[in-house]
């Protein structure tokens, strides 16, 4: 764990209608129980944590919820509406967004031409048509476009190297961009997958610092699934645990750090009852 001393949370929960929401998913894998009747919701304006040990369910979690896996039961809701059914790219049209845990960019493009085309793919679908036939920036760019290119680059801090290529790139970089691209397509909320990742602890506290600013700043809600425990207490509103696809526990982070049972999932201290937690089959047998 990388200890890194951060300023707490950026916003309250809001009170109003979850961004997004998990009812009681489970997802089973032949006769393994990923995810067991996990809840979990994403409030308006707020970061919302999820921890766990290595195969707690974090990353099926996050495909469900991001529409590239189906759960076996439970449902997904986006603002009320049940999108369980719905395409990854619909829920994007929807407003959901996503980073990856390696970012994927493009070498031919520069930085700021990255966020152009995020821009562009969600407010001017047509302009992309153009641009494959004429040849990229025939076309003047709308006012419009460049005054919001230029402010995601400046929020993200990338406003000096926006014209360079992303080859080469540090990756404290290219997450800072993964972040800029995905504000561009406007989301009520952004799934952060391990955002720390390779990133040093001078980075990480400037990733910190930088997502904190786009929830205050731009109305976005973060999901974010981290490993880096220090960070997630120190930035989240609320915050999940999962260990062997149960949800352990859910609260404020002075209450996950003070809670006896994700002390135990992630020190190994002795808890009971111990065997709710551990993997089952179907039938019950250990996994
Ligand atoms: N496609 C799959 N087929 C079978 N089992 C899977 C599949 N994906 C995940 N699992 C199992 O489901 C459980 C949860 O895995 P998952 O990757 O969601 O955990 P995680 O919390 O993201 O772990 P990590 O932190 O190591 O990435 C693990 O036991 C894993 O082996």
């Amino acid at each position: 764990m990388t200890a890194t001393s951060r300023t707490g949370p950026t916003s309250s929960a809001s009170t109003t209608a979850p961004r997004l929401e998990a009812r009681h998913l489970t997802v089973r894998f032949g006769g393994l129980i990923a995810l067991r009747d996990v809840c979990l919701q994403v409030p308006a304006h707020s970061i919302t944590g999820l921890l766990g040990p290595n195969g707690a369910g974090k990353s099926t979690l996050f495909a469900v919820v991001s529409g590239l896996l189906r759960p076996t039961a439970g449902s997904v809701l986006m603002d009320g509406r049940d999108v369980t059914r719905t395409s990854p790219q619909k829920r994007a049209g929807l407003g959901l967004a996503r980073t990856f845990q390696h970012p994927e960019l493009f070498s031919s493009l520069t930085v700021r031409e990255h966020v152009e085309l995020a821009h562009r793919i969600r407010h001017a679908k047509r302009r992309l048509w153009s641009d494959l036939i004429t040849g990229r920036g025939f076309l003047p760019q709308p006012a419009e476009e460049k005054s919001r290119v230029d402010e995601l680059v400046g929020a993200l801090g990338l406003t000096s190297v926006q014209h360079r290529s992303v080859t080469g790139l540090p990756l404290g970089t290219a997450r800072l961009l993964e972040v800029a691209r995905a504000l561009a397509v406007d989301p009520g909320v952004l799934l952060l997958d391990e955002p720390s990742s390779g990133l040093d602890p001078r980075e990480t506290e400037e990733l910190a610092g930088t997502l904190r600013r786009v929830v205050s700043d731009h109305g976005v809600s973060l999901l974010m699934v981290e490993h880096d425990v220090e960070l997630v207490l120190g930035m989240s509103d609320f915050v999940h645990v999962l260990d062997f696809g149960v949800k352990i526990a859910e609260g404020t982070p002075a209450q996950i750090r003070a809670d006896p049972a994700v002390r135990a999932a992630y020190l190994g201290e002795e808890i009971a009852p111990t065997d709710f937690r551990r993997p089952v089959t179907e039938q019950g047998e250990p996994a």
